[in-house]
């Protein structure tokens, strides 16, 4: 029996039992960013402990930092000090950080591939849930708690328990219009927020097959949100060909020799699943959320649910509950609610590729009036190529504003944020109740050119039918 890529890696770190039947994993690649980091380091200090390979960890700074005036010190003096200590902390223990000076900082997710320090069959961990993110290169990439960056900064390792693995089928063609943001809302919708409890969830079939690493990133990243811990897909030649060159990559001899290693992380094919999930492509519409959980989905034709109609008692305290917190009315279609904020950016949708596709359809277009639209590169290399492609001045032209990279209004622990019940369009990836920086501030999830599709028209709105949206 042939093992899958999540077993391969996990058999190939596991370095230890410990008493109370954990398994001690070796991590390879660490990521820290300036909210979850300090604490941490504060404890190897109270312990006398010192960071055991300072070359498997990486810094960037993303979640605090303003994404329109950068100058120090930060109108906020808890972020400044937040990214005071993240440099004290990097400097003294000899960790490579990416600051904002350095032309590379931006969310950490996207940075890790970005300078291809992401590689296959590693495993890869940050204080941060997004983790998952990375698992699109084939690695076994969790988010994990202020303390356990802590043990992995003293040891390089970490207790875990081992999880099972659902294979998740994708298999035919995506409609036009539909994104992999529409790919990663319907899986939630189809198994849950919770539905990945206790499982990684292995992506493929040919829609995966023929998926970008973007486009893969974008369905990792959410896995969170389906309750998986981790999320991945094998690797391949899209892998390889996206991190040839980068900086952290292998060179030469090198090169080839990591790609045969890496091809070897691959799932075998009788590899066995605890679980298995197919999804035909041509179901998957453009989805948006309607409520206060990622699952809360919709496809855009349809309508907000109605508690009347719910299956059981739960269900519908679930949905009234949304209803009253999203001030939706029951039974109406979607399409058509008004839209306050529009935000593209975040881990999720925050790349090139997201830019550039909105950019294609955007060109020509006003965002409505009273809509605040604003753009937030996910990395400063992505800024700077989309200012080399002129991006930035089709965004401006129409009316949104260009920002500097960071996680913005994903969440909002910088100045961008919602006020009061605004409801912002957003490509981000939770829509927690004030997620997005007011206590009563509502977001609706969708794709990045969904997004600009309410960012024009002021409301939810097909893109399909507000742009030309053509074959791909
Ligand atoms: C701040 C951080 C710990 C948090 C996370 O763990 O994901 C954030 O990135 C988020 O998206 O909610
Ligand atoms: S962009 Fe959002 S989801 Fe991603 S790391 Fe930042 S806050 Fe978390």
């Amino acid at each position: 029996m042939g093992k899958n890529l999540y077993q391969k890696v996990w058999d190939e770190h596991a370095v230890g039992t410990l008493a109370d039947g954990r398994t001690q994993l070796f991590i390879g690649t660490h990521l820290i960013h300036e909210v979850t980091s300090p604490q941490a380091f504060g404890m190897l200090r109270d312990l006398g402990l010192s960071v055991k390979y300072p070359h498997r960890t990486f810094a960037t700074v993303d979640h605090i930092v303003p994404t329109d005036n950068q100058q120090q010190p930060f109108a906020d003096p808890l972020a400044d000090a937040m990214i005071t200590e993240l440099r004290k902390n990097v400097q003294e223990f000899g960790i490579k950080y990416f600051d904002l000076s350095s032309g590379m900082q931006g969310i950490v997710h996207i940075v890790g591939p970005e300078q291809g320090i992401t590689q296959p069959g590693s495993t890869i961990v940050c204080g941060d849930s997004h983790t998952a993110t990375h698992g699109a290169f084939g690695a076994i990439a969790f988010g994990i708690g202020t303390s356990q960056v802590r043990d992995v900064l003293a040891t390089q390792t970490v207790a875990m328990e081992k999880l099972n693995v659902r294979r998740i089928n994708v298999e035919g063609k995506l409609r036009p219009g539909v994104y992999a943001k529409d790919v990663a809302l319907h899986i939630i919708r189809l198994l849950g927020a919770n539905g990945g409890i206790g499982y990684a969830y292995e992506y493929g079939g040919s829609v995966f097959d023929s998926f970008t690493m973007e486009e893969r990133m974008t369905v990792c990243n959410m896995s969170i949100e389906g309750g998986a811990r981790c999320g991945y897909v094998n690797p391949d030649q899209t892998t390889y060909d996206y991190l040839e060159g980068r900086p952290y990559t292998p060179k030469g001899e090198g090169w080839d020799a990591a790609k045969e290693r890496w091809a070897s992380y691959a799932s075998d094919s009788d590899a066995e699943y605890e679980d298995v999930v197919n999804i035909d492509a041509a179901d998957i519409a453009p989805t948006v959320t309607w409520g206060i959980s990622p699952d809360h989905g919709v496809s855009i034709s349809e309508s907000i649910p109605d508690p009347d109609q719910a299956k059981d008692e739960v269900e519908k305290s679930v949905i009234e509950e949304a209803l009253e917190y999203m001030k939706l009315p029951a039974g109406t279609p979607i399409k058509g609610v008004d839209v306050d904020v529009a935000f593209i950016g975040s881990c999720t949708n925050g790349r090139i590729s997201d830019f550039r596709e909105v950019a294609a359809y955007l060109k020509g277009h006003k965002v409505a009036d009273g809509v605040k639209a604003i753009a937030v590169p996910g990395s400063q290399i992505t800024a700077t190529l989309c200012e080399k492609e002129g991006i930035d001045q089709i965004f401006t032209d129409a009316g949104f504003e260009w920002r500097a990279a960071g996680c913005s209004m994903c969440l909002a622990m910088n100045p961008d944020k919602l006020i009061g019940d605004q409801l912002c369009a957003s490509s981000s990836n939770r829509n927690f109740k004030g997620r997005q920086g007011s206590p009563i501030g509502r977001t609706v999830l969708m794709s990045p050119l969904m997004v600009a599709a309410a960012a024009v028209t002021g409301k939810i709105a097909d893109a399909r039918e507000v742009f030309t949206v053509s074959e791909s």
